[in-house]
């Protein structure tokens, strides 16, 4: 399988449980792969046949804008069903990472892998 990948993507969103989290946004850092259905776009070099990883980061800033999770978990299943049902995506794993949240953590958060690896 072919894997798109994109590394310390990073973007501000409202997210926690707590109640200063429901006010004040956070810089999150996401880190996905994303499974390519196929591998056509090698031979053919035309982006219409792979998933355009430039849509991908557009989408994952929307709906970092416009929905609010208390959950990292929440947030990583949203995103790994987004990037499969609407990107075509057969497998993904995908990262959230809080940032320096908690004093002697410098990093907390999920990884969660969905779909099937082939
Ligand atoms: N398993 C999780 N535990 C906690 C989360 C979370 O998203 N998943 N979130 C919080 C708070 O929002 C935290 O980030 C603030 O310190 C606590 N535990």
């Amino acid at each position: 399988m072919d894997i798109i990948f994109l590394n310390e993507f990073r973007a501000e969103t409202i997210i926690g449980v707590y109640p200063w989290e429901r006010e004040v946004p956070q810089t999150i850092q996401l880190d996905l792969e994303i499974g390519l259905p196929h591998s056509r776009a090698g031979t053919t070099d035309d982006v219409a046949d792979t998933i355009d990883y430039g849509k991908v980061v557009e989408r994952i800033q929307q709906v970092l804008g416009e929905k609010h999770f208390s959950l990292v978990e929440a947030l990583a299943e949203h995103l790994a069903q987004l990037v499969m049902t609407e990107f075509g995506a057969p497998w993904i794993k995908i990262s959230i990472t809080k940032l320096g949240l908690i004093r002697g953590v410098k990093r907390l958060g999920i990884t969660i892998e969905r779909g099937a690896k082939s």
